[in-house]
This record gives C-alpha cells, structure tokens and sequence, in this order.
C-alpha cells in the first residue's frame, strides 16, 4: 500500500500570552496508507483540531514535516493544499455557501482546484447527474437543488458537504466531528452514508469523533490523542478485538471527557 499521507516529527507550539510556550501538537509521526479509514479519538483539548489544522494548512508547524505521496508540502498555504484534502466540519454552516444553491454549490465542488469561474449555464447540464447523486443520499436533497442551502436543515447541509466533499476524489478526507451537533438518528444516518461513500470510492480518511462507538464500528485503524501525542495506535486486527468496554475503562484510567450516546 502507498502512503498517502506522512507528518515527520510533526510539532505546533503556542505562545500563550504570558510568555510561555504550550505545545499542542507534540512530535507526532504519523503514517496513513491509501485506503485506510481512521478513527481518532482524544479528549477535550488532546490536539486532534490541531493535527488537522496542521494537515490542512490552516495552522503553520513550529517543526516537522508533511508529506502527500511523498512530495513535501509543509510550506504550502491551505489554499495550494486545497487539492490534496477536503474537510467536513462539525458546523453545518462551515462546508456550504449559504446564499448559493444546492446545485451551484456542487458545481463549485466539482471545479475545485479549478481556476474556472463558475458557469451557470453548467448547472442545467450537471442537473441529471446533481438529482442522482443527491437522491441517493434519502433525505430529499434531490428536490432542493435551486434552494440556498441556509435553508436546508442541518442533516441535509452536512449530508450535501460530504457530497461536496467526495465529488472530487480528494487524496486524503479529513471528517472533523462532521455528526456531532446533528441529532441521534440524522447521525446515524449520515454516519452509514459516509462510510458507504468511503468503501464505494475507495477514500482515504481520518475522521475525528466524541462517539466511542462510531469510532469502533468503522474504520480500519484506531488513534488515541492526548496532550498532543499519539497515544495509541491500534491497526485493523487489534481495532476489531476491542471492545467498548476496553476503550471505557481506557478513557476512564486516563481521566478523559469523552461524550457516548
Ligand atoms: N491558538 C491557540 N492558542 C492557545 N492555545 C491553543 C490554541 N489552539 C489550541 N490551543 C490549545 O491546544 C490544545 C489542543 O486544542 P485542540 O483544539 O487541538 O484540541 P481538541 O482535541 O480538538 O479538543 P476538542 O475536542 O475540545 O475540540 C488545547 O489545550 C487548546 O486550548
């Protein structure tokens, strides 16, 4: 397998205002292979925004290296990285234009990267393909494609960023608690459609979660945060023996707030 994504050594320090120096991102090495769909689990204030801002560009290294398919882009704004990742935020309002409609917003997915402007005339040859894709999601995207997503209910706007998200194969997709602040069974739902996306188009992702068992029941590998470490790091064998208990009683020696539903 080839590796798609490598932080070396990877530090983010923090000057916090009193002149001293936090380190929120703590020499991690970490090694992701095309394919592999990892869960990552830490409590409050562990580093797992941090790893991901790292990743995305959003925040510069203090020291360390990344590397997508072993070209270095630690130096890369996020804009430049852009091509390489796409994000899922917790937010409904992150991942979508509110103004823009469904359909225009997926047409500006499918040009990301692109420096085309965005061509309505587009939309009307993109609406057969726009209806299909979001008809497949079930929760009737299909029939607000000329509505400004500010009017879609948080299920349908997290459901259309994740589309938007994958429209494009990005080399890595970063799922940052995108179920967390919809309701038990909307979550669920875009929980299922997510891994479905990610088996079907053969992604590979770390998604960041609070849900204990969403975190064992998908993915193929399993990293643990704390005080910006990687703490553990359990591969798909060693994911598939434990059990919520195990990871109960983990986080409950480490003294870690970690929300179960
Ligand atoms: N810009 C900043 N300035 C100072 N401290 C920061 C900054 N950004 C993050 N931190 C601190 O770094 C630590 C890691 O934060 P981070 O947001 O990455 O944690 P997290 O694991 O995502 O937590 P949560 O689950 O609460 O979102 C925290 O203690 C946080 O307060």
């Amino acid at each position: 397998m080839s590796t798609v994504l490598e932080l070396k050594n990877a530090t983010k320090r923090i000057d916090n205002g009193l002149n001293e120096t936090k380190v929120i991102l703590d020499h991690v090495n970490l090694s992701i292979a095309q394919g592999e769909f990892v869960t990552v689990l830490g409590g409050n204030g562990a580093g797992k925004s941090t790893l991901f801002n790292s990743i995305a560009g959003t925040l510069s290294l203090s020291e360390g290296e990344l590397f997508v398919n072993d070209q270095n882009i630690t130096h890369f704004s996020e804009e430049k990285r852009a091509k390489y990742f796409s994000r899922v935020f917790q937010d409904p309002k992150m991942g979508t234009a509110p103004r823009m409609t469904v359909a225009e917003n997926l047409l500006l997915a499918m040009y990301r990267g692109q420096s085309r402007g965005l061509r309505l005339r587009k939309i009307n040859e993109q609406r057969d393909f726009f209806t299909k894709i979001c008809s497949e999601i079930g929760n009737g995207l299909e029939k607000h494609l000329d509505t400004p997503t500010g009017n879609l209910s948080g299920g349908q706007r997290q459901a259309l960023s994740l589309l938007m998200a994958t429209l494009t194969k990005p080399e890595l997709l970063l799922l940052d608690e995108h179920t967390a602040a919809l309701d038990p069974k909307t979550s669920k739902q875009l929980m299922r459609l997510t891994d479905q996306q990610i088996q079907e188009a053969d992604l590979t992702c770390l998604m960041i979660t609070h849900r204990m068992e969403d975190a064992l029941r998908y993915g193929n590998r399993l990293i643990v945060l704390q005080k910006g470490k990687i703490i553990k790091d359990l591969n798909k064998a060693e994911k598939e023996k434990l059990t919520l208990q195990d990871l109960l009683l983990f986080f409950e020696e480490e003294r870690e707030e970690i929300a179960i539903d």
